[in-house]
């Protein structure tokens, strides 16, 4: 588990904790913070984090892909829209405010989707996360950075005609509240607004890989592949 109780001796004296503490890497902001550190709560995880976001329109392929990115890579696959769907199925106090939103084709405040993601990652082994669907606005950006502190390392993003998302969604047939075609136009059209403008952030930033998502999953992953390899060889 990322969060460990530590058995840090209280007798550790202040002026090692004060360097412990500037020497914490970017992980320490995932948990409570360098506080806790200080206080021997929280043991500092070993490796630093590498992030993915994975960004892309409804049905552009982006759960598909990362199932073989967990395969081939072994990162954590964690998809806001999985979390916020398990948060409806343990009838959370947020479960029937998020069930609405995600009918509606709507955004969930961020606030909610960003802790269910925090918790996520404590819970891991893991230091390689692929977050799936997230961030979907601006508001979820600066949220993430806000709350996780941390930025991501690579930024993917699925380009996808919009007919061709529409025909994978509408034979996707999961049982998803939002696969029909009222809710896929008004994710288009959040996608469009909403979306767009976090994947031009991450464009100017350098940080943004655009795949052509068209053709058979595994063309898609060949244009994937060399992506996170080049990352593994540089360490
Ligand atoms: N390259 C492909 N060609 C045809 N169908 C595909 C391809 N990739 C994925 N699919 C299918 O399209 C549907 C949508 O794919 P997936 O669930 O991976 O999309 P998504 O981007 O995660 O969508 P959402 O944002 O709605 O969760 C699934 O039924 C999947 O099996
Ligand atoms: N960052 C996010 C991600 C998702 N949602 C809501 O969940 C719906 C389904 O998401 P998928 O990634 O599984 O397609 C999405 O349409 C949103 O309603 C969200 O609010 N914030
Ligand atoms: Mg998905």
């Amino acid at each position: 588990m990322w969060r460990r109780v530590a058995s840090l001796s209280s007798s550790i004296s202040s002026s090692f904790l004060a360097q412990t503490a500037s020497r914490l890497n970017t992980w320490e902001s995932l948990t409570t913070g360098i506080a806790q550190q200080a206080k021997g709560v929280i043991a500092p995880k070993e490796k630093t984090p590498f992030i993915t976001f994975v960004l892309g329109g409804p049905g552009s392929g982006k759960g598909t892909q990362c199932i073989k990115i967990v395969e081939t890579f072994g990162f954590a696959h964690l998809s806001a829209g999985d979390l916020l769907r398990r948060e409806i199925a343990s009838k959370s106090a947020d479960g029937a405010m998020i069930l609405n939103t995600i009918k509606e084709g709507k955004i969930v405040p961020s606030q909610v989707t960003v802790k269910l993601i925090q918790k996520e990652m404590e819970l891991s082994d893991n230091h390689k996360f692929l977050i799936d669907g997230f961030p979907r606005t601006e508001e979820n950006r600066v949220s993430f950075e806000q709350i996780i502190g941390v930025e991501p390392n690579v930024v993917l993003f699925f380009d996808c005609p919009e007919e061709e998302m529409v025909k994978r969604v509408l034979n996707r047939n999961e049982g998803r509240v939002d696969d029909n075609l009222e809710t896929i136009k008004k994710r288009l059209t959040v996608f469009q607004a909403l979306s767009l403008p976090v994947i031009n952030y991450y464009s100017e930033k350098g940080k943004l890989y655009t795949i052509k998502a068209i053709g058979t999953e595994d063309e898609i992953f060949e244009q994937v592949r060399p992506i996170f390899a080049a990352f593994e060889t540089v360490g």
